[in-house]
């Protein structure tokens, strides 16, 4: 099988755990995102989103269960899923010496994109990032805004179904946080998207699904009117579902 389902759900968590000696980052996480949905992921400081989006892209091993993207298992079949993801990592690119542009260049090269579509899709990221300012910099110089926007471009670089993005919109200032909210926005009318946030009003302006972690758990998985509640107000749903505290 090489194509990826044209049924089912793209994103799924299956008991997935991650221990680190007797303390669970993620605990039994299970959740399916169907195609096309925008799911945002959300917890407080250290309730194990990244850890949980790290297990979904293959980038971490998890203690127990199973990640599925478009059916395919990320730890067994990797080649397959990775196809199909565009993953946006919490801290952007670690490229620090390379630029924008050598960096698309050797990821598009080592995701085996042919020259001509690998220039296509170069002039579309950058043109979608705003990155032709910064193009010939240096990643490691660049302002924590336009590292995201580096980040960005590499996920979306190969066109994939599935985007993981890990706060992208963290560190930016209000029109870039538009214009990259405008961006998910437009990609969500083909895409699959699990995003994380702590802006909950980005959550309402982006999202049709919220799925709530807390200390490891899922605590809440629904439509965003089930994370408002009957007061309209997420951020008092969040702070009394989560204890109103940091877990980290
Ligand atoms: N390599 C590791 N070794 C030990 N503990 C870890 C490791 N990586 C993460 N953790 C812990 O796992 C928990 C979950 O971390 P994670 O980064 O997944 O949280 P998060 O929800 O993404 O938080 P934030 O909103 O602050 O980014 C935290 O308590 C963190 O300290």
């Amino acid at each position: 099988m090489s194509e990826s389902l044209t049924s089912g759900p793209m994103i799924e968590a299956i008991g997935l755990s991650k221990f680190y000696g007797n303390f669970a980052a993620s605990r039994n996480v299970s959740f399916s995102v169907p195609r096309g949905q925008v799911a945002a992921f959300l917890g407080p400081n250290g309730a194990g989103k990244s850890t949980t989006m790290k297990l979904l892209t293959g980038f971490l091993a998890p203690s127990e269960g199973v990640a599925k993207i478009g059916g395919f298992d990320v730890a067994k079949q990797r080649i397959e899923a990775a196809r199909l993801i565009g993953y946006l990592p919490e801290n952007g690119p670690l490229y620090n010496e390379m630029t924008p542009q050598s960096l698309l260049q050797y990821s598009g090269e080592a995701r085996g994109l042919s020259s001509a579509k690998l220039r296509e899709r170069m002039e579309f990221v950058a043109d979608k990032c705003s990155l032709k300012e910064v193009w010939g910099k240096s990643i490691g110089k660049l302002s924590r805004g336009f590292r995201q926007r580096v980040g960005m471009a590499q996920a979306l670089l190969h066109d994939p179904e599935v985007l993981i993005l890990d706060e992208p919109t963290s560190g930016l200032d209000p029109n870039q946080t538009f214009q990259v909210r405008d961006l998910i926005l437009s990609l969500s009318k083909t895409k699959t998207i699990l995003l994380s946030t702590h802006i909950l009003t980005e959550v309402k302006a982006v999202c049709g699904r919220v799925i709530l972690i807390n200390q490891g758990r899922v605590i809440l998985d629904g439509p965003v009117s089930e994370m408002e509640g009957a007061t309209h107000d997420m951020e008092a749903t969040f702070r009394q579902l989560t204890g109103g505290s940091s877990a980290a």
